[in-house]
């Protein structure tokens, strides 16, 4: 198995922190009691799980009962959803948006099917609400608006607080989906219109499988998995000890790093953006610049496939990615830059770099120094070079024959 590589990949997943394994190790071998038992074997474990909640709460600025593990995001915007209609029945709305993860759009779809009317929120060519059309849809009806803190594919940061104040407003629960946006922008949940808050512990230097749901006290919750005590009868299920420990420590670790980090990665991501910006003809910055992730930057290239990008970048030995993880290997372009207007000839040439607090000089250096040529070979074997009436053609038909 390869594992070497220039990884900038970092929205997809992280590297666990070498702190973060060392800690756990002993929760894998020797501390594998159940944090519930009356034994002190077990029950000794309940404070590793409680030092971890008061670690996660202090980077979200939230008190440690309004916090509840989860097994990942996607379970936390599952529950959230769920959650936020269980506790309204009488209202039968949701507002959300076209360019949300699908651990939020096919839940919302799946709602649809079960009498459920949800708004899907336009985005503009940069990739931003119209905070008019959040307005213009929410009614006494709406039993919750949920949108996502910061774009996976783009890194474009919705305005939260001042769509929460609109939910608000109309009496509507407000979930974001922060899963990209923990550790990378400061949080402070004391002084937020958000009630309840998703985040994944594998998108912050913590391993995959655990993940935590902020819920404002207050805010009625019920239950997704139904069983046991555990997590105050807010989610069912023998903790995930190890996993917990992790999330705990990579949070205070993600809070100690923030600052300094987040102007590092700013800085490197500024560089190899305006290098490839200057250096490659027809390539364009897809998304708001101004709101926007310091770690990511998606940008399109004309005229060619970014899974063809990406293969010679493999070979390289450099990840990165065109669209999410989770669509990856499906024809179909990017929902999110096809909600955002793209243009054909820029929407299957798109590519993300997402950086971490590992990433290094030398490694944007190797990115800068071979994409030019990676771009420059795959334009001199595509028949449609500036002609962007046949580029689209061909992609009609591609799609055609896929569907077909
Ligand atoms: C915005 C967003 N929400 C939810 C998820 C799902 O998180 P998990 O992989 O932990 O289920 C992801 C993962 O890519 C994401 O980027
Ligand atoms: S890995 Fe991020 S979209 Fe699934």
């Amino acid at each position: 198995m390869q594992s070497n590589c220039i990884y900038l990949d970092n929205n997809a997943t992280t590297k666990v922190d070498p702190e973060v394994v060392e800690l756990i190790l002993p929760y894998l071998t020797e501390y594998y009691g159940n944090p519930s038992s009356m034994h002190t074997f077990g029950g000794q474990l309940a404070k590793a799980v409680k030092t971890a909640r008061e670690q996660l709460a202090a980077l979200l600025g939230a008190d440690e009962s309004e916090i509840v593990y989860t097994s990942c995001g996607t379970e936390g915007d599952n529950a959230a959803i769920r959650a936020a209609l269980l506790a309204q029945p009488d209202k039968r709305h949701i507002i959300t948006t076209q360019v949300e993860h699908p651990a939020v759009l096919n839940v919302c779809k799946q709602l649809e099917t079960q009498g459920y009317s949800v708004t899907y929120l336009s985005v503009n060519r940069q990739g931003q609400l119209d905070l008019n059309e959040l307005e213009a849809s929410l009614t006494g009806n709406t039993a919750l608006v949920t949108t996502m803190y910061a774009n996976n594919e783009t890194g474009v940061v919705f305005p939260i607080e001042q769509i929460g104040l609109r939910a608000k407003e109309y009496g509507a629960l407000f979930h974001v989906d922060a899963v990209q946006a923990v550790g990378k922008i400061p949080l402070n949940m004391k002084n937020s219109t958000v009630d309840m808050l998703t985040l994944s512990g594998h998108k912050i230097h913590a391993p995959k499988g655990i993940g935590a749901l902020y819920v404002r006290r207050g805010v009625r919750f019920r239950p997704f998995l139904i069983g046991g005590h555990q997590e105050r009868g807010r989610r069912a299920g023998t903790e995930n000890v190890p996993g917990i420990v992790a999330l705990g420590k990579a949070a205070e670790l993600e809070m100690l790093h923030l600052e300094e980090a987040t102007k590092r990665e700013r800085r490197l991501r500024d560089r190899l953006e305006q290098t490839l910006l200057a250096q490659i003809p027809d390539c364009e910055v897809n998304g708001d610049t101004t709101q926007r992730l310091p770690n990511t930057t998606n940008i399109g290239f004309k005229y060619i496939e970014g899974e063809a990008i990406l293969l010679l970048l493999n070979k390289y030995g450099i990840c990165a990615s065109s669209g999410s993880a989770c669509t990856s290997g499906s024809l179909e372009p990017s929902h999110v830059l096809r909600a955002m207007g793209l243009p054909y000839t820029t929407l299957h040439g798109s590519i993300r770099f997402s950086l971490c607090r590992y990433t290094t000089e030398a490694e944007i250096d190797q990115v800068i120094a071979v994409m030019p040529e990676i771009v420059e070979r795959l334009r001199a074997l595509s028949p449609f070079k500036n002609d962007e009436a046949g580029w689209l053609q061909a992609q009609e038909q591609t799609l055609l024959g896929t569907r077909g």
